[in-house]
C-alpha cells in the first residue's frame, strides 16, 4: 500500500489529442506514488492498472500477510501463556474467521490506493493492459495512447522453478494462497526467504504441520547467519520441520494438490499442500519493452541508471521490475524519483547504502546497510544480547539481539535487530546511517527505559566504552583526572 494522504490538485485543462505528461504503467506501489507525485507537480498523468488498483502488496502481500501473521501470533501467544502461569485450555483456530480478519485488514487500507483516491489527486485511472508499440506510444487493449514520458512499475510475479513434476500438482504461489478456504493439514513451503518463513510460521501456529524446504546452506541466506539461527530456532519451536541445503530433484504427485518432494539428499517430503516461494521475478515480457527501446537484464529486469531512467530516455521505471530490492517502501521511494527526475528534469540519485528491510517472524529480522558478513577492513562490529536488554527479559523474549557495524571513526555502517518489534527499532539506526552518525551519537542521546532500543544502545554506549579503553585515551583520561584532582584538592 501507499503512505500517500488523499489531497485534491486541480488537473490542468488540455486539448484532447494532446500526449499525455506521463503515463504510469501499473497500479501498485510504484504506479500509485509516481503518478500521485507528477500529478501533484501539475502534469497530465494518465494511470493504467490491469486488474485492480494498490498491487501485491495490498492484495496478495505485505498486508494480508501480516494480517495472517497477527492471528497467528495470538494462537501461539495463547498457547504460550503457561510460561507466564497463564494457562489457557483448548486453543482452537477458526480458520474462515481468521481469514476474514486478513480481508478486513485489506478492505480498510484499500481506500488509500483506490481510483477514487486517485482520481482526487487528478490522476485519471483505466482500466486495461498495456504494450509499448513504439517509442512514446503504446495501446491499452489495443487503443493507442500517446505520451511525452512514461513510468513502467508493472512489478514482479511469483517465480516457479524448473523441477520435473511440478507442473503436475496444483501447487499455491503468495498470488493465490489467500484463496484457501480450509487450513492445509501438511503444508510444504519450497524457499526458506522473507515468504517462506513468515508464512512457514504463520500456517504452523494456525495448526498446520508445517516443512520448509530451502536449497541454500540455511534459510534466510541474506540475512546474519545469528539472525537466521535465531530464526531457524524459533521455527523449530512452532513446529516447523527444516529441510536445508539440498535442492528438489522431482515432485511426485499423489493426488490433485498432495504430492512428496523427494530432496537431492535422497529424503522425501510428503505434503497435502505445496506452497512455492522461491523468489519473484519481474513482469517485462509481453508489453512491448523492446518496441520501446527499453533494454532488460538476463534476469528479466529493466535496466536503468541511477536516476531511474531506461535505456529510452522518455521512460523510466521504479519497483519490482528492476533489479533493485523488491521492497513496498523502496517501490515508493523510488517511483518518487523517478517521477520528479521525469517531470521536472532534476537528476535525483537512488541510494542503496541504507535499505532497511524486515522480516515479520516472531521475532522479528530486521537489517540495513552494511551486513555483518561483508564488514570492510578497519571496521568492527559491534553487538548487544537481549539477555541484557530488561524489556526483553521481562517479556520472557531474550533470544534477541542488536549488531551495529562500525567504521574506523565509530560512524554506523550496518545493522540487524532480532526481536520483537525490530522493525521499529530499525528506524532510529537507517536515520544514523543515512546522517553519518557515530556510536558516540547513539550513546549521547537518551533513549527511554524499558525498550528494546536499549539494544542498539547499549551496542553503542558499549563501543564507546571500548574506545575509551584505548592506551591513548587511556592515558589522556588519567593525565586529565590527575590536573582535576590537583585543582580541587589545591586549597585545602
Ligand atoms: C507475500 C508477500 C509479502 C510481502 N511483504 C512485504 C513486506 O512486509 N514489506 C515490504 O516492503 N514488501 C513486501 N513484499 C513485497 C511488496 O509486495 C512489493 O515489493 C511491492 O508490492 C512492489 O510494488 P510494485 O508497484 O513494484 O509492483 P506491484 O505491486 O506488483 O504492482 C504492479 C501492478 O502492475 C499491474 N500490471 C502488470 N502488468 C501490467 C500491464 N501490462 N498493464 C497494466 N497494468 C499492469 C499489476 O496488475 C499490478 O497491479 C511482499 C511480497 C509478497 C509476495
Ligand atoms: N517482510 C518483507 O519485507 C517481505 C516479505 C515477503 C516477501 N518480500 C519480498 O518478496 C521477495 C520474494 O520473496 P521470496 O521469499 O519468494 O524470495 P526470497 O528471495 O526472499 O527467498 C527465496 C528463497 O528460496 C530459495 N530457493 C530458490 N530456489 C529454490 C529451490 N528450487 N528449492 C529450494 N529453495 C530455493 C532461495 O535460496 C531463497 O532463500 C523477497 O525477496 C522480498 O523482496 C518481502
Amino acid at each position: 500500500m501507499t503512505t500517500d494522504r488523499p489531497t485534491t490538485h486541480p488537473a490542468p485543462s488540455v486539448a484532447p489529442d494532446e500526449p499525455w505528461d506521463l503515463l504510469v504503467v501499473g497500479g501498485g506501489t510504484a504506479g500509485i506514488v509516481g503518478a500521485k507525485t507528477a500529478a501533484r507537480l501539475g502534469s497530465r498523468v494518465l494511470l493504467v492498472e490491469r486488474e485492480r488498483t494498490g498491487g501485491d502488496c495490498l492484495w496478495t502481500g505485505c498486508v494480508p500477510s501480516k494480517a495472517l501473521l497477527a492471528a497467528a501470533g495470538v494462537a501461539a501467544g495463547a498457547r504460550g501463556g503457561h510460561r507466564f502461569g497463564i494457562d489457557v485450555v483448548g486453543v482452537s483456530v477458526d480458520f474462515a474467521k481468521v481469514m476474514e480478519h486478513v480481508r478486513g485488514a485489506i478492505a480498510h487500507i484499500a481506500p488509500v490506493d483506490s481510483v477514487e483516491a486517485l482520481g482526487q489527486a487528478s490522476v485519471s485511472v483505466r482500466t486495461g493492459t498495456v504494450r509499448f508499440t513504439g517509442p512514446d506510444v503504446a495501446e491499452i487493449d489495443g487503443t493507442p495512447v500517446r505520451f511525452r514520458q512514461a513510468l513502467v512499475a508493472t512489478g514482479a510475479s511469483p517465480a516457479v522453478p524448473p523441477v520435473p513434476g511440478l507442473d503436475e500438482v496444483e501447487h499455491l504461489t503468495s498470488e493465490t494462497v489467500w484463496g484457501l478456504s480450509e487450513l492445509p493439514a501438511q503444508l510444504v513451503v519450497l524457499g526458506g526467504g522473507s515468504i517462506g518463513c513468515e508464512l512457514g510460521q504463520a500456517f504452523a501456529r494456525l495448526g498446520s504441520t508445517v516443512s520448509v524446504v530451502e536449497g541454500a546452506a540455511r534459510i534466510l541466506p541474506r540475512e546474519d547467519p545469528l539472525a537466521a539461527a535465531a530464526i531457524a530456532h524459533a521455527l523449530a519451536e512452532d513446529g516447523v520441520e527444516l529441510h536445508t541445503g539440498y535442492g528438489v530433484a522431482r515432485v511426485e504427485p499423489t493426488g490433485r494438490a498432495a504430492g512428496v518432494l523427494h530432496l537431492e539428499s535422497g529424503q522425501r517430503v510428503p505434503f497435502s499442500c505445496l506452497l512455492v516461494a522461491v523468489g519473484r521475478s519481474p513482469r517485462t515480457s509481453g508489453i512491448g519493452l523492446a518496441e520501446a527501446g527499453v533494454e532488460v537484464d538476463d534476469q528479466g529486469c529493466v535496466v536503468v541508471d541511477d536516476l531511474l531512467r531506461t535505456t529510452n530516455p522518455r521512460i523510466w521505471a521504479a519497483g519490482d521490475l528492476t533489479g533493485h530490492p523488491q521492497l513496498t517502501h523502496l517501490a515508493g521511494v523510488h517511483a518518487s524519483l523517478a517521477a520528479s527526475n521525469a517531470i521536472l528534469g532534476v537528476r535525483r540519485r537512488v541510494d542503496l547504502t541504507a535499505v532497511p528491510r524486515v522480516t515479520f517472524t516472531d521475532p522479528e529480522v530486521a537489517a540495513v546497510g552494511v551486513g555483518t558478513d561483508e564488514v570492510p577492513t578497519g571496521s568492527r562490529v559491534v553487538g548487544w544480547s537481549h539477555t541484557h536488554v530488561d524489556r526483553a527479559v521481562a517479556e520472557g523474549e531474550p533470544a534477541g539481539f542488536a549488531r551495529l557495524v562500525v567504521d574506523g571513526r565509530g560512524r554506523v555502517l550496518g545493522a540487524t535487530v532480532v526481536g520483537p518489534r525490530a522493525g521499529e527499532t530499525l528506524g532510529e539506526l537507517t536515520l544514523a546511517i543515512t546522517q553519518g552518525l557515530t556510536t558516540r551519537d547513539l550513546a549521547r542521546a537518551t533513549h527511554a527505559y524499558p525498550t528494546y532500543n536499549d539494544g542498539p544502545w547499549n551496542a553503542a554506549i558499549s563501543d564507546v566504552q571500548e574506545q575509551l579503553r584505548r592506551p591513548a585515551t587511556r592515558r589522556a583520561l588519567g593525565v586529565l583526572a590527575r590536573v582535576r584532582r590537583w585543582w580541587v584538592s589545591r586549597d585545602r
